[in-house]
């Protein structure tokens, strides 16, 4: 199967085509820790010529793209594309083999502390404190931002209602099922108020009731002027709740831009379909079908 191509149609400003985007090198034009172009439109989160190799694997390859302030973004991409990877670096959690990324114009890897500060994550597959409980662990997270206790509590009070898991507030996180997880780990995310929220599966086994509960936490966010990236395989939900849309695969950017012009009039599932390669068939399977 020939690898897919990105489509140049699909990157209208003020996103980024793939192939026009600066490469990494262009930041060094750029005093230290100033990302080009910033102002005065700065993206929540801008990022230039990423790529990442494991071994012989390239997982990212080369990926640039903006993230509007107060956009509701969603990363979408097969399994294996590169999201995490991409997420990971942007937001200060692994280090690129090359290129650059900016949280509001600062740079995440020149200075991570300030960067870090505008930034709430919700990583995939993060280890979290899980011998505490679920109110110390959103606790512990507050007081690590630095926050006064008095602030903390009230807020670590909100969020648990608001994730409903107040009866579950005094139980190890060890103990939690994989949704419940997901919410504490999103409230510890959250307890800082970021300006930039960057979600890996945010609703990965995650109830439906709790996962409306989150979406519309998230929107409220984002209509006050947050901004939300969000990595998912759901494309329903993608395209009911993002106004921006990526495409990955292959470790590369196919198509971004406001989810109706990604996709096109179609649905976004099958533009997704389309854009990374059509659907995989069962040939070799037919003993599934002999019983
Ligand atoms: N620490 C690592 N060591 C080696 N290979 C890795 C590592 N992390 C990721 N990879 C590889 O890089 C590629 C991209 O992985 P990544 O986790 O970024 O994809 P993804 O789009 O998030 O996938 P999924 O949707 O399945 O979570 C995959 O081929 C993966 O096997």
């Amino acid at each position: 199967m020939t690898a897919p191509q990105p489509d140049p149609a699909l990157h209208p400003d003020p996103v980024m085509r793939p192939d026009t985007a600066p490469q990494p090198d262009h930041a060094l034009d750029s005093p230290p820790g100033l990302h080009p172009g910033a102002a005065p439109q700065v993206p929540a989160l801008s990022i230039r010529g990423l790529a990442k190799r494991f071994g012989g694997k390239i997982a990212v390859d080369g990926i640039s793209l903006d993230v509007p302030a107060g956009s509701f973004y969603g990363i979408v991409g097969p399994n294996g594309a590169g999201k995490t990877t991409t997420l990971s670096m942007a937001t200060g959690l692994l280090r690129p083999d090359f290129g650059t990324a900016a949280v509001h114009g600062v740079d995440v890897w020149q200075r991570p502390l300030e960067a870090k500060r505008l930034m709430g994550i919700l990583p995939d597959g993060v280890r979290l404190f899980d011998r505490l409980t679920g109110e110390q662990l959103i606790t512990y997270a507050g007081l690590l931002r630095g926050m006064d206790r008095e602030t903390v509590a009230t807020r670590v009070a909100d969020l648990l209602a608001a994730m409903d898991l107040q009866e579950d507030a005094g139980t190890l996180v060890v103990d939690y099922s994989a949704g419940m997880t997901k919410k504490i780990a999103l409230a510890s995310a959250l307890i800082h108020a970021p300006r930039l929220l960057v979600l890996d599966e945010p609703f990965e086994a995650v109830d439906p009731v709790s996962a409306a509960n989150i979406r519309s936490i998230l929107d409220s966010y984002v209509a006050s002027g947050g901004t939300v990236i969000v990595s998912s395989h759901v494309m329903d939900l993608v395209q009911r709740m993002c106004d921006h849309v990526a495409v990955v695969a292959n470790g590369r950017l196919l198509a971004a831009g406001t989810v109706d012009q990604v996709r096109a009039g179609a649905s976004l599932e099958d533009r997704f379909v389309q854009l990374v390669g059509g659907r995989s068939h069962t040939e070799g399977l037919e003993w599934l079908r002999t019983f």
